[in-house]
């Protein structure tokens, strides 16, 4: 009787293999095999991945009790070995366990870098750097060449990051001409699903015969001498004196506090990479998605274009208060940032305790994936959610800032994205000024039909085939 009264009413999930469970199901997309296993077996699902019971869920209601219900008892993450490795083991702020120094980190870098404040105090840094961007445009423009537009926004938003945070130019840094590739891989070794991490001892031999291990090492070892270098600079420039490194540096001095704890260089460089890796990698995809959307909905395009050109009119100065006016652009990023989240099944977390979730049990320490690509890609929460239509957000109040369930790009409750400022500003400042100034066109030769719309895999889901446009220089150029 004690038996019964104890089993678990688990959700369903599908039958598994031995061994590996069901890691066999999760494919080269997992958000896509996660939401048509979640089609079978419902919006909370039970898998294994070897050894770990898992959870994932995948509707309005169960992400809204994972992620603000249960928030307390759901926001931990579960140790990943490879984000322990380049987090400098955990001592970051968005890989790091639910902790006393989680909350210290976070309020700290909140305060530093992400509040409306401090976010507004870095403007001109976006503006400078946006309009670097538009001459840089206008000269392959008038070459009539095309640009390759995933790559320059990624160096956009790369410039931008390594100004905010670290107080450098990425130009002439020790990351200037590999940190595309080093970033790419560090997302690819972050959002893997490795094989260490589920299955004992073999797991690692696996991984090092896949060769995840080896690349862990290389972008570990590409990002300490970049954390090296900034820091080094920091000690060195009197000048650098009021950025999140030269505050990191005093605390490891013990002149600035940080709760009860006295930092180590170890726990700056875990902390920097945040602030590297999460602002780069997501900013500038957006912006790509939301211009590949648009390429391939001239309507949306012209549209759009239209409202800009008509707000901004002959102004010298293009400035970030202009975003308010811009109601269909607003549209048009959350209708990008719905079909496109750039992090598909936000980062794992784990149960601290047990909990209930639409009746059934979620045992302490289960992992839980929270699929927020399948709820923005649900027929039965979004009409035809293949199709990019911003029109669907007219007359409702359905925003991304985390209040609504079944549009989560930032997440929400404790471990929401705490740059959805900073990001967001640069999207709209960035496409403003590229629809403005720029007419935009397929490269000869090609169709609509061609543009490739396939996603890649890692922690973070950027367009797989890059963005080749050519610009068109106007009046406005
Ligand atoms: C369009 C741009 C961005 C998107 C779509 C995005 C999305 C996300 C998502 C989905 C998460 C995970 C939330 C969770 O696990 O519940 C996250 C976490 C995080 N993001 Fe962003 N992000 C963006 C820009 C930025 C920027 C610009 C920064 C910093 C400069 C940043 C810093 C972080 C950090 C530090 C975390 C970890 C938070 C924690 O675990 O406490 N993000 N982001």
């Amino acid at each position: 009787r004690n038996m019964r009264k104890n089993k678990k009413n688990l959700p369903p999930g599908p039958p598994r293999l031995p061994i590996i469970g069901n890691l066999h199901q999760l494919g080269s997309k997992p958000q896509r095999s996660m939401l048509e296993l979640s089609g079978k077996y419902g919006p909370l699902m039970s898998l294994k991945f070897g050894n770990v019971p898992t959870v994932v869920a995948s509707s309005p209601e169960t992400v809204k009790d994972v992620l603000r219900t249960f928030d307390a008892d759901c926001c931990s993450r579960p140790y990943l070995t490879y984000a322990a490795r380049v987090s400098y083991n955990l001592n970051d702020l968005a890989f790091s366990p639910y902790s006393k120094y989680w909350r210290e980190v976070r309020k700290m870098t909140v305060l530093e870098l992400y509040t409306a404040k401090r976010v507004q105090s870095f403007r001109h840094i976006r503006e400078e750097e946006v309009a670097s961007l538009v001459e840089f445009v206008k000269e392959s423009a008038s070459l009539g060449n095309k640009v390759n537009l995933s790559n320059t926004l990624m160096k956009l938003s790369g410039s931008v990051i390594c100004r905010v945070g670290f107080g450098i130019n990425l130009k002439g840094s020790k990351l200037e001409d590999t940190y595309e590739e080093v970033i790419r891989e560090t997302m690819e070794v972050l959002g893997s699903f490795a094989a260490a991490d589920y299955l004992p001892i073999i797991g690692r031999i696996i991984d090092r015969v896949t060769g995840l291990h080896s690349k862990c090492e290389k972008v570990y070892k590409a990002m300490d001498a970049f954390f090296e270098h900034s820091i080094k600079q920091h000690m060195e420039d009197e000048s650098l004196k009021d950025d999140i490194i030269a505050l990191l540096l005093k605390m490891e001095r013990g002149e600035a506090e940080l709760g009860e704890y006295r930092l180590t260089r170890n726990h700056t460089k875990g902390i920097l990479l945040n602030v590297l890796i999460a602002g780069i990698d997501t900013s500038g995809h957006t912006i790509t998605w939301a211009m590949t959307h648009m390429i391939t909905n001239p309507r949306v395009l012209k549209k759009a274009q239209a409202e800009v050109r008509e707000v901004i009119k002959n102004k010298d100065n293009i400035t970030e208060e202009d975003i308010e006016q811009l109601e269909y652009l607003k549209m048009v990023v959350k209708e990008t940032v719905r079909i496109n989240p750039l992090v598909p099944l936000l980062i794992p977390r784990e149960a601290s305790k047990d909990i209930k979730i639409a009746g059934y049990d979620v045992p302490k320490k289960t992992w839980i994936h929270v699929n927020i690509w399948g709820v923005h890609r649900n027929p039965n929460v979004w009409n035809d959610p293949e199709a990019f239509i911003p029109e669907r957000f007219l007359d409702n109040e359905i925003d991304y800032k985390g209040l609504n369930f079944e549009l989560l790009p930032f997440g929400s409750g404790r471990r929401m994205c705490p740059g959805m400022g900073m990001g967001m500003a640069l999207a709209h400042l960035t496409l403003i000024n590229l629809l403005y100034r720029f007419d935009w066109k397929l490269p000869e030769g090609m169709e609509i039909e061609d543009v490739d719309l396939e996603e890649s895999y890692g922690l973070v889901s950027p367009k797989k085939v890059p963005l080749q446009l050519v610009p068109v220089l106007t009046q406005w150029s």
